[in-house]
């Protein structure tokens, strides 16, 4: 296993200021489980028993134990030497005082547990030891972004993951020694693992897992400001929890605990015969995630009436889309002069945001940002913002823009072109926007004005290039196609202001008949404007 040193990561190492407990990583808080399922944690009646969903008492004990050894801090003393560690755990288990019983914390609830001293874990499979080296330092801002404190990071060699436990069951081993010497209380994982991979690994580093999607997840939640951002990352947590509601210890402790008259460890089926709890959260569950989706389709068709409303007035639109961190919004800012949120986190823009801006010639256009890309977003996620990408589709022009002094920026290109595909978008044209020239390194800079024809470098924060950039927009951005003459009369003045913000004024003249214009203009603007052809009113 490689350990690799905490270097520069993406975002300023100063990022994370304590932000003290935090949310689920990944999964639901409280709250939002309680209001999933109905019901209040705190206050719900103690489930009472039902015989004919009680296991047989063979199975019972079986099962007992293995929900035991999973749980029990006591229960593993011998891989378990270490004082701090299991003041941790004992930390850890206390989120059973939230549920109604300790052994049947689901995995939900378990998640909601502090995300703060961390140690990153990858399996590199292809690619050079740097490589390996930068996604795990992505990995890092990543984690920082989302307020956690990274303390070690390890890779590990291999094909491909181990199915089992991520990494090889003996590094595994090895993982836990890191994380007891560094007094960890969370691991996470580079990479999607699967709900028996976090399971299995945390039983051997018996701290929290949490792996790359959940973790971009949790920062998605924390970031969403506008109620349909909220809604979106709310449908995409529940769906990747869905298949992780099935969790070890969970279905199993239901069944078996039905024991007592409901006191901590009698929790059992409440439900009617043949539907465990487990069951019935997921149904529950899948009915808010059905309500979320019409919400968030009605909220989708007020921002189609709008984006169609600017395409009826013919403004060009251009889309701002790149990695996550590049400078889009403030680029936005630099373009509009707009205050959007500027922040050396990743993900600080999660809501699109529109904004109007005028070329150098005069024609006005729109300006969009957009939530940045991030190598191997959680497919959940690229389905629930495909609506803010989808500003991107429809745009007359891309910019994209990619930080031209992250050590893999052509990894950065590689990686939004992919989003870009999904969305249908390549027919858009694009312009690359190299930011941060301030600070990139020139060979880069040329390497990458070299590889790109349609390239330009700028600095967001210095302001250099960015005239340079406004003039190539206005190039870019297509131009209205019909050409008209017209004599239009002073009274109809708002006519010639439309003819100057959506179309291309050729020549103005002021007559006495009123203001002769030669323009290049859209259709339905022609439209207009010929009934006040020269030659028509000589008629
Ligand atoms: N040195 C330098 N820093 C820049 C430049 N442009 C942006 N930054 C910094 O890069 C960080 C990210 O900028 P943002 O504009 O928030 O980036 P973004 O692409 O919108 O990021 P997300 O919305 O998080 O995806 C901030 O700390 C900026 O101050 C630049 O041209 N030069
Ligand atoms: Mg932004």
């Amino acid at each position: 296993m490689t350990r690799v040193r905490r270097r520069a990561t993406i975002v300023d190492a100063a990022t994370p200021a304590v932000r003290g407990i935090l949310p689920v990583c990944g999964a639901l808080s409280e709250r939002q489980t309680a209001a999933l399922t109905d019901k209040d944690p705190m206050t719900s009646p103690t489930h009472l028993p039902q015989d004919d969903q009680r296991l047989p008492e063979g199975l019972r004990a079986d099962a007992l134990m293995e929900a035991e050894a999973a749980w029990s801090p006591g229960s593993d003393a011998d891989r378990d030497g270490d004082q701090f560690d299991r003041e941790d755990r004992a930390a850890l288990r206390r989120v059973a005082g939230l549920s109604t019983e300790l052994e049947d914390i689901t995995e939900v609830e378990y998640r909601q547990l502090r995300l703060e001293r961390v140690v990153l874990v990858g399996v590199w499979t292809s690619g050079t030891a740097r490589d390996a080296g930068n996604s795990l330092a992505e990995l890092a801002a990543l984690a920082e972004t989302a307020g956690a404190v990274v303390l070690d990071g390890v890779v590990q060699r291999r094909d491909k993951p181990d199915p089992a436990t991520y990494i090889g069951s003996g590094k595994a081993l090895e993982l836990r020694d890191i994380v007891v010497e560094s007094a960890a209380d969370t691991v996470v994982c580079d990479g999607e693992l699967s709900p028996g991979q976090l399971i299995h690994l945390e039983d051997v580093v018996k701290v929290k897992v949490v792996d790359r999607t959940a973790l971009i997840l949790d920062i998605f939640a924390q970031h969403a400001k506008s109620r349909e951002g909220k809604a979106q990352v709310a449908l995409a947590q529940m769906q990747y929890m869905l298949p992780r509601l099935r969790g070890w210890g969970q279905s199993l402790s239901r069944q078996m605990g039905g024991g007592g008259s409901g006191s901590a460890g009698g929790g059992m089926a409440t439900r009617g015969p043949g539907e465990t709890k487990i069951e019935t959260d997921r149904r529950r569950i899948r009915e808010k995630m059905a309500k979320l989706r019409r919400e968030i389709a009605a909220m989708k068709t007020g921002r189609d009436v709008k984006r169609q409303e600017r395409k009826r007035h013919h403004v060009p639109s251009v889309a701002i889309a790149g990695y996550t961190n590049a400078g889009k919004s403030s680029l936005l800012n630099r373009l509009t002069g707009a205050g959007v949120l500027v922040e050396n986190a990743l993900f600080a823009t999660l809501d699109p945001t529109v904004r109007r801006a005028e070329t150098p010639s005069g024609r006005l256009y729109t300006l969009a940002d957009t939530v940045g890309f991030v190598r191997h977003l959680p497919h959940h996620l690229v389905e629930a913002f495909r609506s803010t990408m989808e500003e991107v589709g429809d745009a007359d022009l891309i910019l994209h823009v990619v930080d031209g002094s992250h050590p893999a920026p052509e990894e950065q290109l590689v990686s939004v072109r992919e989003v870009i595909r999904d969305v249908d978008a390549t027919s858009v044209p694009e312009i690359v926007v190299i930011n941060k020239a301030d600070i990139a390194e020139p060979d880069v800079l040329r390497r990458l004005l070299r590889m790109e024809p349609r390239a330009i470098a700028v600095s967001a924060s210095t302001g250099d290039g960015v005239e340079e950039l406004k003039a190539l927009i206005d190039v870019e951005l297509p131009r209205p196609q019909v050409e008209i003459e017209a004599e239009v009369p002073y009274t109809k003045g708002a006519l010639v202001s439309r003819v100057h913000t959506e179309g291309e004024v050729l020549s103005e003249a002021h007559t006495a008949a009123g203001t002769l214009l030669k323009a290049l203009v859209h259709e339905e603007l022609a439209a207009e404007l010929r009934r006040y052809a020269p030659a028509a009113r000589a008629d």
